[in-house]
C-alpha cells in the first residue's frame, strides 16, 4: 500500500538492497502468521506465497540476511522472525507522534498493530486548542505549543502527520528542526526534508485510481472480447438474423 519515497541510497549501508528492505516486512507479516500457528518451518516456496512474492527473489533476500534454511527443511520460523525483526530494527522500542487528530489520526491513534509492532505512540498532537487534553485512544491529546518539547521529553525520531495537506509541511519542518528523522505522510502532498531524514507516504486514493486504471482496462478487454466474439459468429451467406431475410439488400 504504502508508496515511499526515501532521502538514502538504493543501497543501504550493509549492503541490504532498499527493495529488499521494502520486502522484509511482507516476510515478516507471514512469518508472524506462522508463528501464531506454531509452524516451526516453513519453505521458500511457501513463505513466498503466502508473502506473495516470488521464491527466487525471497531466497536471494533472503541471503542478504545470512539465512540459507537447510535443504529438505526449509527456514526456522522462530529464528527468521528475529532475524528479520532485528534487521528492521523492530527488538526495540520505537516511540511515534502523531500530529493532526482528525477522523483519520484518531483511527491510527486506535490501531492496536502499531504496539504489537514496537510502535509506541508516545503522544498525540493537534492544533485545535479545543481538542487539548481530550483523551484519543486512552491518550490526551496535546497542543502544538508543545510538539518541540514532547518530542525532546519522549525521545521521538519518527513522526505521523495526519493533517490537511495545506498544514503539512510546516509540522514537517517543526517535526524535522525537533529532531525528528523519519515522517510517515499521510496528507495528500510532497514534502521537502533536508537530507538524512526518511520520508515514506501513504495514499489510499492513489491506490484506488491505479485500480481504477486496472478496472479500466479490464472492461476495456471485455469489451473488445465481445466486439471480436460477435464478429466471429458464423452468418448464412445472404440471409439476415432470422435467417430468411437478407441482412444487406444487395445494391
Ligand atoms: N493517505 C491516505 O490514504 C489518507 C486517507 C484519509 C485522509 N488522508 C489525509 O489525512 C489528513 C487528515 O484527514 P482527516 O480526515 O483526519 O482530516 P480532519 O479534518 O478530520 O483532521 C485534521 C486534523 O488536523 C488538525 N490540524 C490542522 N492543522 C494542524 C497543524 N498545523 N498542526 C497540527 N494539527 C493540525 C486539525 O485540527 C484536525 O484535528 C488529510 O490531509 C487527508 O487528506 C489521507
Amino acid at each position: 500500500m504504502a508508496t515511499g519515497r526515501t532521502h538514502r541510497p538504493a543501497t543501504r549501508s550493509r549492503g541490504i538492497p532498499e527493495a529488499t528492505v521494502a520486502r522484509l516486512p511482507l516476510y515478516l507479516r507471514a512469518l508472524t502468521a506462522l508463528s501464531e500457528r506454531s509452524v516451526p518451518t516453513v519453505s521458500s516456496e511457501e513463505l513466498a506465497a503466502a508473502a506473495g512474492v516470488n521464491s527466487a527473489k525471497l531466497r536471494k533476500d533472503f541471503s542478504y540476511l545470512g539465512s540459507y534454511g537447510t535443504r529438505g527443511v526449509g527456514y526456522d520460523v522462530e529464528y527468521l522472525v528475529y532475524q528479520i525483526s532485528r534487521e528492521l530494527g523492530l527488538t526495540q522500542d520505537w516511540p511515534v507522534v502523531i500530529v493532526g487528530i482528525g477522523n483519520l489520526g484518531a483511527a491510527l491513534a486506535n490501531y492496536g498493530g502499531f504496539a504489537s509492532r514496537g510502535f509506541r505512540v508516545a503522544a498525540l498532537i493537534d492544533a485545535d486548542p479545543t481538542m487539548a487534553g481530550k483523551p484519543v485512544a486512552g491518550i490526551a491529546v496535546q497542543h502544538t505549543d508543545e510538539l518541540e518539547k514532547i518530542i525532546d521529553d519522549n525521545g521521538v525520531s519518527i513522526g505521523v502527520i495526519a493533517t490537511p495537506a495545506g498544514a503539512a509541511q510546516q509540522v514537517c519542518d517543526r517535526l524535522v528542526a525537533a529532531g525528528i528523522t523519519s515522517i510517515l505522510n499521510f496528507a495528500p502532498t510532497v514534502l521537502s526534508v533536508p537530507d538524512g531524514v526518511d520520508v515514506r507516504k501513504v495514499d489510499l486514493s492513489i491506490e484506488l485510481q491505479i485500480l481504477a486504471f486496472h478496472e479500466q482496462r479490464k472492461a476495456g478487454e471485455e469489451a473488445a472480447a465481445e466486439a471480436a466474439a460477435v464478429a466471429q459468429v458464423p452468418r448464412e451467406s445472404g440471409k439476415g438474423p432470422d435467417g430468411d431475410v437478407p441482412a444487406v439488400m444487395p445494391a
